[in-house]
C-alpha cells in the first residue's frame, strides 16, 4: 500500500464562507469598494471562495512587487474559463491564451505590427476610422456582458448540471459571435488576415496558423477593440467628470492646453506631449478608478485566481497623501509613472501579461481630451451643479460611470 503525504497548505486568511456560495454575498454591488473593508480587515493577501473559485486578492505594492519579480511566470498564465473557450476557440485570443509559445507569438505579431510606434503616431490619422469600428464595439460590448456572464456561470460548476436554461444561454452566445464574425469579415478581414498571412510567409510568425486559430486571431478585435476601447473611454469620462467635481484644476488645464496649442487651431502630437499637467490629470484619474487587475492562475492552491486590488493600493496612505482625495499636482514632481516599474499605480498590470496597448490607450485619451479642452468650454444643464453630479459606479471589467455625463460643450473660438 502506498501511502501519501497531503502537504498542508499554509494559506492567506479567509472571510468566514457559506455553503456553495463561499464568500459572494460579501462582494455587493461594487466589488472593488466592499472587498476593502475586508482587506483592512484580513491583511493585505486574502483568499476568497467565490462560489468555487479559489481568487487570492492582493491589496499592497509590496506583495505585488515581490509576486512580479519571484513569481512572474507563474503569473503570466490564465485560468481557462468556459468564456474563454467558447469565445476564443480554446482561449487563442492574446489576452486569454494560457502563457506559452503560441501566445509568445500572438504577442511578437502584434508588438510588430499593431503596438509599433509608428502605428501609434498613425492613429491620429486613423480617428475617423473609429467612426466605421463603433458598430463593432456595441456587439463587443453586448459580447462582454455575455463574457462575464460566463464566467459567473463557472464559479457554480454545480449548477451546469442542473440548468436547462444554460443550453439556451450558450446557443446565444453561439449566435453572437457568429453575427461578430460576420461583421469582422467585412471590415476588418482584408487589412487584419492580410497581415497575418504576410507575416506567416515571410517567417515573422514562426507557427504554423490553422484556420482555428485565425479566426481567433480574428476575435482578438475583440481584445483590442474592446479592452482598448472601453477601458479608454471610461477614463476619458471620468476624467471630464473629476475636472468637472474640480473646478481649478480644470481652468489649469485649459489654460495649459491653449498656451501650448497658441492659434494653431490644430492639437499636434507634439503638443500634447508638452501638456505635462495633462498627464498628471491623466494619472490622477488612473488613480482613482481602477478597480481590479486580474493576473492570472497562482498554485496556492491549484487553479486560484489572483487578483490585484488596484483600487485599494492606489489609495493606500503608505504611498499617497491626502489619498481620497483628486490632486493631480502630486504628480507633478515625482517620478511614479504607470509604465509598470511602480507597483503602487498599476492601471495596466505588471509582467509579462500587461497591457500591451498603453502608447495605444494613452495616446488616444490624452490626443482626445487635448482636443476637447483645447476648441471647448464645459458647462453643466440648467439646475445640475458639480456638487451635485452623480459620480456612482458601475461595477464590471472596467468600473464605468453609471449615469451618463450629462456635460455641454460651449464653442471657445468664435469662427
Ligand atoms: C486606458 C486604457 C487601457 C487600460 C487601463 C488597460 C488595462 C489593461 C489591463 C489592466 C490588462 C490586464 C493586465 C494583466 O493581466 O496583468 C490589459 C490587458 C490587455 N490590454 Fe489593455 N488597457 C488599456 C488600453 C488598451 C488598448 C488601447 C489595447 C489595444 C489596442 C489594449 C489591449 C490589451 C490586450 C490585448 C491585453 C491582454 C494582454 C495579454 O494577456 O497578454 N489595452 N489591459
Amino acid at each position: 500500500m502506498i501511502l501519501t503525504k497531503r502537504k498542508t497548505l499554509n494559506l492567506p486568511p479567509s472571510p468566514p464562507k457559506l455553503p456553495l456560495i463561499g464568500n459572494i454575498h460579501q462582494l455587493g454591488k461594487l466589488p472593488h469598494r466592499s472587498l476593502r473593508d475586508l482587506s483592512k480587515k484580513y491583511g493585505s493577501l486574502l483568499l476568497l471562495l467565490l462560489g468555487y473559485n479559489p481568487t487570492l486578492l492582493v491589496s499592497s505594492a509590496d506583495k505585488v512587487r515581490e509576486i512580479v519579480k519571484n513569481h512572474d511566470i507563474v503569473f503570466s498564465d490564465r485560468s481557462r474559463t468556459t468564456a474563454a473557450n467558447i469565445f476564443f476557440y480554446k482561449c487563442k485570443d492574446m489576452a486569454c491564451a494560457p502563457y506559452g509559445e503560441y501566445w509568445r507569438q500572438v504577442k511578437k505579431m502584434s508588438i510588430v505590427q499593431l503596438f509599433s510606434h509608428q502605428s501609434v503616431q498613425s492613429f491620429h490619422h486613423k480617428s475617423e476610422e473609429e467612426d466605421g469600428r463603433s458598430k463593432f464595439g456595441e456587439l463587443g460590448k453586448r459580447l462582454l456582458i455575455l463574457f462575464n456572464s460566463l464566467c459567473v456561470g463557472d464559479m457554480f460548476p454545480y449548477m451546469k448540471a442542473i440548468s436547462a436554461e444554460l443550453d439556451a444561454f450558450l446557443d446565444q452566445v453561439i449566435q453572437e459571435r457568429k453575427a461578430i464574425e460576420s461583421h469582422e469579415e467585412g471590415t476588418i478581414k482584408n487589412d487584419f488576415l492580410s497581415i497575418i498571412m504576410h507575416l506567416q510567409k515571410n517567417g515573422t510568425f514562426e507557427m504554423d496558423l490553422a484556420q482555428e486559430n485565425i479566426k481567433a486571431y480574428w476575435l482578438f478585435n475583440t481584445d483590442m477593440f474592446v479592452a482598448g476601447i472601453d477601458s479608454s473611454t471610461t477614463t476619458k469620462v471620468w476624467m471630464m467628470a473629476e475636472l468637472f467635481k474640480h473646478p481649478n484644476a480644470m481652468k489649469k488645464i485649459q489654460e495649459e492646453v491653449r498656451n501650448v496649442v497658441g492659434n494653431k487651431l490644430k492639437v499636434d502630437a507634439e503638443d500634447v506631449s508638452k501638456i505635462k499637467y495633462l498627464k498628471c490629470v491623466l494619472k490622477e484619474t488612473f488613480k482613482t478608478t481602477s478597480g481590479c487587475v486580474k493576473l492570472g492562475g497562482y498554485d496556492i492552491p491549484s487553479n486560484t485566481t489572483v487578483l490585484i486590488y488596484a483600487f485599494a493600493i492606489q489609495r493606500d496612505p503608505k504611498w499617497w497623501e491626502n489619498p481620497e482625495e483628486f490632486i493631480p499636482e502630486g504628480f507633478e514632481n515625482s517620478s511614479i509613472d504607470f509604465k509598470g516599474q511602480d507597483f503602487q499605480l498599476n492601471p495596466f498590470g505588471f509582467g509579462r501579461r500587461r497591457c500591451p496597448g498603453i502608447a495605444f490607450g494613452v495616446a488616444s485619451i490624452e490626443f482626445v481630451m487635448a482636443n476637447l479642452l483645447y476648441w471647448f468650454n464645459w458647462k453643466l444643464p440648467a439646475g445640475e451643479t458639480a456638487e451635485n453630479m452623480d459620480m456612482a459606479e458601475l461595477y464590471g471589467l472596467t468600473v464605468t460611470k453609471k449615469t451618463p455625463l450629462p456635460v455641454l460643450p460651449v464653442s471657445h473660438f468664435s469662427l
